[in-house]
């Protein structure tokens, strides 16, 4: 914890003003935020002034002249982080995870054949995060041959992991939403949980706020955002035995049963695809969706346009749907029985993936008992 208390000592010359609480390491989570005495609701406990973050503006212009072309403020972010080797950032350099922690957690750096045992959810987020770190790594490395590429990747998946939403009150013109990051040092020691403090950020920096009393002792936390389970594995790495945003997509085992008439209806309604259950009902769109499944084209209008509150048809949709979801249960023990056959990657990175898989089977039994009541 030495580098710790050195960097908070450095974080608090840079204007950054904490109260109450401390670095501290959790088991299974790293680093995270500790409160060392009793917080009352509606406290003020963290502000970082904007001159203290690492942001598309604080990129030397050693390094942003380089670039020929668009990039994103991410690679930049990234290709600095690789590039500064000044020791004012040493200390900061020094509390941040190491490269075995990534590789252990997140999806990116795991075997392909773990990949392709994602849930669908997050295996389009990482197919996304892909494309997007090639073409990052297309512009840097051509900016700057001289850089590895694993240690890019490395200070990337940092990137990735531990920006906070961040606009600069001088944009003439709003950049597009992934370009809105910076690095926010100590602020990224907060740890995620479906409820935590309020963050706000304003022309001034960052202010983070207590919504309910925190004893002291006990781990602060903020909200990343109401993520699912999918989303918190293939951005950052873990999976909460309990989240309050946990969802997943009925889209795999809905949409190939839809004719391309179907498909087209559902379109010009903006009802195609999306279809969502979490840990207390089938959203509407699936109402929908399944209506069509089962329904005369005239009822299913009907019911789209309001005229027909579906409650006749309820019994017909409910059957067609429990189909579908004993049809996703089964795939989940062809996906278990999948990991426990591989021998490839870690012990650690197999488990998560099981974990994540019975997760959905509990979603999914609990929606059937639901339906069967
Ligand atoms: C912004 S950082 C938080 C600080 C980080 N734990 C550390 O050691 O520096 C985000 C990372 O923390 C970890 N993390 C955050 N919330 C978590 C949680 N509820 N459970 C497990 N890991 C969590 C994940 O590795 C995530 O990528």
């Amino acid at each position: 914890m030495e580098n710790h208390i050195e960097f908070t000592k450095w974080v608090v010359a840079q204007g950054v003003v904490i109260n109450g609480i401390a670095a501290h390491r959790f088991p299974g989570r790293g680093l995270g935020i500790i409160a060392e005495k009793n917080l009352k609701a509606g406290e003020v406990i963290l502000s970082v002034p904007i001159k203290a973050l690492r942001t598309i503006h604080t990129v030397p212009t050693e390094i942003s002249k380089h670039i020929r072309g668009k990039t994103t403020t991410h690679a930049l972010l990234a290709a600095e982080l690789c590039l500064d080797t000044s020791p004012q950032f040493d200390l900061w350099r020094s509390v941040l995870p190491s490269v075995a922690d990534f590789e252990e957690s997140l999806p990116l750096t795991w075997d392909q054949s773990l990949q392709d045992l994602l849930p669908a959810a997050a295996k389009t987020l990482l197919l996304n995060q892909k494309r997007k770190l090639k073409l990052d790594w297309a512009s840097i490395s051509t900016a700057f041959p001289e850089l590895d590429y694993n240690d890019f990747l490395y200070k990337w998946m940092i990137v990735n992991t531990r920006t906070f939403y961040y606009l600069s009150s001088k944009a003439k013109k709003k950049p597009a939403r992934d370009d809105c990051m910076a690095l926010n040092p100590f602020a990224d020691y907060f740890n995620h949980a479906s409820h935590g403090c309020t963050v706000t950020f304003a022309s001034s920096g960052y202010t983070i706020t207590t919504e309910a009393p925190i004893n002291s002792g006990s781990e602060v936390y903020i909200s990343y955002g109401n993520h699912s389970n999918d989303f918190l594995l293939a951005e950052y790495g873990f999976i909460m035995d309990s989240n309050a945003w946990d969802e997943i997509s009925l889209d795999e085992y809905i949409i190939p049963k839809l004719s391309e008439k179907q498909k087209e209806h559902l379109k010009d309604a903006r009802v195609l695809g999306k279809y969502v259950l979490d840990r207390e009902t089938v959203c509407y769109r699936t109402q929908i969706v399944v209506r069509m499944l089962v329904l005369p084209l005239g009822r299913w209008r009907r019911f789209v346009d309001g005229n027909d509150d579906g409650e006749g048809d309820q019994g017909v949709v409910d059957g067609y749907l429990e189909g579908v979801l004993e049809e996703y249960r089964s795939d989940v023990q062809v996906k278990l029985e999948a990991i426990s056959s591989l021998d490839v990657g870690l012990d650690s990175q197999r488990d998560t993936l099981k974990r994540r898989w019975s997760q959905i089977d509990i979603l999914l039994q609990a929606a059937l008992d639901r339906l069967k009541r």
